[in-house]
């Protein structure tokens, strides 16, 4: 081959992917109004895919997740391949640990010897899914296998024999047989098809006899709506359909191995192969738990229970030695939190609207985290990129303080610089910590005491300490904050006027405390003051106060 010295990079050096000629394809028409079969292959491609494939406790483990989860059929091995694969199928049969609505499935190449091996590991088996396959693509037929399209042909129809001949000899299990013409993607599909042809004719499938036909994206090679055409072509060419379950089977090469199942569903597959959280062959396969949280998302009944993705991440990595992105789609550490300003500030009015009657509408979370058992906590976090929104939800969420639109105004740039300067994310005692050091102001001067007559006109005495004692200040006024800022100026002479005022219980019953906000004109410069205190009258007068101790000290 010739490349462009000057490039080592040379687009040239590929070419797309075989694509189907499909003028009237209906699939972009539809959307999925229902779960598919779920097929999970985490023990099979996802095992076969790991450095070390998992030993016989973790794939017990990991059988037992995915029964929790609600799989009907699974894939748990090659046991012609390997003696560990052999012997976790021998443990599930012989230990009755395949429940009876559950059937497990093997892999197999279309060889014999491999086939005969693989009837014996399921002696005893219930109900099983014998899969075989062969790989049809031209590079899989010239290369791979030295063999022309008959001969790639007779593998199949051979293999689909060898099965039908097995499943003969052990008449007290309940088959099913699956084909893959592996590489289908990467194949002519009117051969693909002729090849599943010369199965079907093996296995001569009916409703009540159904087989299953696979079409993998061995190597995703082409956009996710090539796939769908492929599938629908398939689907609406391939005879005895009625008695075809056609699955699919995608590898995420491109990064499209979900898009490329879903739009396949649309396409008219019944079934989809997969594994939690994407594991398998290179860039791993459909990832089953995003799937599933798609259509949950959308308010389709996925049929499994992900209702606790943490111990499904704990099992899946403990089992495969894989991390977990923390942007992975719907269960990453991240996938639920918002550092951005706006997107808080539009999570928190709309969290504060959102009721349980109406369905879940809120900006930026496509579901409830609720859901998946992860709580408001990571919801917002709080960065040099939040806004007040974000300062105001971690306040009310973790101190239970409603602060103010005029005082969040204040706090956020104070929050942002720290958090500059810290190069990180402002955790909310430090939040809090800020707000109390800027707002709550108990010196010079503090309440001692108050003494409020509420006959029809409010009457105050206010005792208020300093560093040289303590004094009595009266006044009276149109509720106990007039009467204490008319006490105030008439002792210090200065021009107090009060521009807004907040206030709210914290918590409930006993331990109820009352959170104060002020804002204040003091000899015509605007300062803001809080205060917390048992008392609702005191936590007033004390946010006054602290609104007075800040001017002073300005
Ligand atoms: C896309 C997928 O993920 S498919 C699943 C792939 N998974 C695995 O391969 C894991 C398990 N496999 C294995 O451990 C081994 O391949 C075994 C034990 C099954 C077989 O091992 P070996 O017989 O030593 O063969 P190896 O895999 O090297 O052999 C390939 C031979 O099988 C043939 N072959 C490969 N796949 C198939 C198939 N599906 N059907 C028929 N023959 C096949 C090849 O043409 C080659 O034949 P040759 O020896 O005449 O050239
Ligand atoms: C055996 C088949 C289904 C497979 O794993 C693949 O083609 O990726």
């Amino acid at each position: 081959m010739t490349t462009n010295p000057t490039h080592r990079f040379d687009h040239r050096k590929y070419r797309p992917g075989p694509v189907v000629d499909l003028p009237n394809r209906q699939w972009p028409g539809r959307t999925i109004q229902q779960a598919p079969i779920w097929a999970s292959v985490d023990l099979r491609d996802g095992n076969q895919a790991l450095l070390e494939p998992m030993d016989v406790t973790q794939k017990r483990r990991f059988w037992d997740l995915l029964i929790r989860l609600g799989f009907k059929e699974i894939e748990v091995g090659f046991p012609a391949a390997s003696q560990p694969d052999f012997d976790f199928v021998r443990w599930l049969i012989e230990e009755d640990r395949i429940p009876a609505d559950v059937t497990v499935q093997v892999l197999v190449q279309a060889r014999e010897d491999l086939i005969r091996r693989t009837f014996e590991a399921l002696v005893g088996a219930r109900q099983a899914i014998v899969h075989v396959y062969n790989s049809t693509s031209p590079v899989q037929r010239d290369w791979v296998f030295g063999q022309d399209r008959e001969g790639i042909k007779t593998i199949a129809r051979q293999g689909a024999h060898w099965v039908q001949q097995g499943a003969r000899d052990y008449p007290e299990t309940r088959w099913t047989f699956q084909y893959s013409p592996e590489s289908f993607t990467a194949t002519e599909p009117d051969y693909a098809l002729e090849v599943c042809e010369a199965v079907l004719d093996v296995w001569q499938p009916t409703p009540e006899n159904p087989c299953i036909i696979n079409l993998p994206a061995t190597v995703e090679v082409a956009t996710p709506n090539v796939f769908a055409d492929q599938v629908e072509w398939f689907s609406t060419h391939v005879s005895r359909r009625a008695g075809v379950i056609l699955s699919v089977h995608t590898h995420n090469d491109r990064g499209g191995a979900v898009a490329a199942a879903e739009l396949a569903l649309l396409a008219g597959a019944d079934r989809v192969e997969g594994t939690l959280l994407g594991n398998g062959e290179r860039t791993g396969n459909a990832d089953l738990l995003t799937l599933a949280m798609n259509l949950y998302s959308q308010g389709i009944d996925p049929r499994l229970d992900l209702s606790d993705p943490d111990e499904i991440i704990r099992v899946c990595t403990d089992c495969t030695g894989l991390t977990v992105h923390p942007r992975h789609p719907w269960v990453g550490e991240l996938v639920y939190t918002a550092f951005s300003g706006s997107h808080q500030d539009a999570i928190r009015k709309c969290l504060s609207r959102q009721t349980d009657d109406q369905p879940w509408q809120v900006a930026y979370l496509p579901i409830d985290p609720a859901d998946l058992g992860r709580d408001y906590q990571a919801v917002i976090r709080v960065n040099s990129q939040s806004g007040k929104g974000g300062v105001a939800f971690v306040l009310e969420r973790d101190y239970g303080l409603v602060l103010p639109r005029w005082m969040q105004t204040e706090l956020a740039p104070l929050v942002q610089q720290a958090s500059e300067r810290r190069g990180g994310e402002m955790d909310p005692a430090s939040i809090h910590a800020l707000f109390r050091a800027r707002f709550i102001a108990d010196d010079p001067q503090w309440l001692l005491g108050y003494r409020l007559d509420r006959n029809g006109h409010d009457v105050i005495e206010a005792r208020i300490g300093d560093r040289s004692g303590e004094r009595i200040l009266r006044g009276e006024g149109d509720g106990a904050i007039a009467a204490f800022v008319a006490a105030w100026t008439a002792w210090s002479g200065k021009r107090l006027r009060i521009l807004d005022y907040q206030e709210h219980a914290i918590g409930e019953g006993t331990d109820a405390e009352a959170a104060a906000y002020v804002q204040l004109d003091v000899e015509g410069a605007r300062i803001t003051g809080a205060a917390i205190d048992r008392d609702t009258v005191a936590a007033s007068l004390r946010a006054v106060l602290s609104a007075v101790n800040r001017q002073g000290r300005a």
